[in-house]
């Protein structure tokens, strides 16, 4: 079928008690006896978030919304070894104005929909899991990471010479607190699983074989507690940050776009890239 947003889905029931929906980039597993979804990105190589994913993920998201059975997502990937690359460099890259204002005003679709989300949201962190990745994470109520030192997680989006906008560092300081945040997005930094459990940017490190089992096991002891109750404390704490980004919305693309659009930081960008590229070869 095609949604409204001109995304194709595909449709299909697995069992009376799980229903699948799948995009492109995008699969959902509900299973309707425990009401929990299992939404996972699945973009090779490195789940890198471009237009078209944003567009799903917010689509989907919208769909387990509306579903009455569903009270719970896990997010997580498909991809061995990463949960997501974050922004994919190349939609900042090398285009136009009104391509960079589209690509930005679907990130904050997204997130105002991950983050405001009446459901209980778990980021099974399944891989590394660097700037737009770590706003996925950051952004659910409970983060459980995979131990495995090669992953890493946070925002280092200085080290690219781009900035984490005003709402990516507003959820890190709620999470980490100030003076971390003031730190680790100065310098940029990544963490291992144990040093971001350490700072409190995720909840849980557990055996990469139990990051799933053990989400659903929160999920379950989060859905102990009466939805409307639960929601209504969500949306309490949560509703100053998105009244800030519904606000100055029309700022923030002008300021992304005008941002990214200068020479220097398209260099920078360049730059980045073929140092990924080179270190991939
Ligand atoms: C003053 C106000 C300012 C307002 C706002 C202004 C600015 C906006 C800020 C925007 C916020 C940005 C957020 C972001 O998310 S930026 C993206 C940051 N992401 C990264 O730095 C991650 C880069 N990737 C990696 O570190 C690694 O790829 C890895 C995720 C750890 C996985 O490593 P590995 O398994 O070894 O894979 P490879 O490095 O070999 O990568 C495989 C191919 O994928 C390409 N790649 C990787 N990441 C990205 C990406 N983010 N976007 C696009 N493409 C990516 C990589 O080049 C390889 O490609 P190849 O196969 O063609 O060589």
């Amino acid at each position: 079928t095609l949604s409204p947003y001109g995304v194709h889905q595909k449709h299909g029931q697995i069992s009376n008690q799980r229903r699948q929906f799948s995009n492109t980039y995008i699969s959902v597993e509900m299973d309707d006896a425990t009401g929990v979804a299992v939404m996972k990105m699945k973009r090779p190589p490195v789940n890198s978030l471009n237009l078209e994913l944003l567009t799903e993920f917010a689509i989907s998201l919208e769909k387990l919304e509306i579903d009455r059975g569903c009270r719970g997502v896990i997010l997580t990937s498909a991809i061995p070894k990463i949960f997501s690359a974050g922004l994919d460099i190349t939609e900042m890259c090398g285009k136009n104005a009104d391509h960079y204002g589209e690509f930005w005003r679907a990130l904050q679709e997204m997130w105002l929909k991950l983050y405001g989300s009446n459901m209980v949201t778990i980021a099974a962190i399944n891989g590394s899991s660097p700037a737009g990745g770590c706003l996925l994470a950051v952004s659910c109520d409970y983060r459980i990471m995979a131990d495995n030192k090669k992953y890493t997680i946070g925002l280092n989006e200085t080290q690219l010479g781009i900035v984490a906008p005003f709402w990516f560092k507003d959820i890190m300081t709620d999470t980490i607190g100030h003076r971390a945040t003031e730190r680790s997005l100065e310098l940029g930094m990544l963490y291992s699983p144990t040093d971001a459990l350490k700072i409190g940017l995720v909840d849980e490190v557990v055996a990469e074989d139990k990051v799933l089992s053990t989400a659903s096991a929160v999920m379950a002891q989060w859905f102990a507690v009466p939805d409307h109750a639960r929601q209504l404390t969500k949306s309490m704490m949560r509703k100053p940050n998105l009244d800030r980004l519904v606000t100055h919305r029309e700022a923030d693309i002008k300021n992304f776009v005008s941002f990214i659009s200068r020479d220097s930081i398209q260099k920078s960008l360049q730059i980045y890239m073929e140092m990924l590229k080179k270190k991939g070869s």
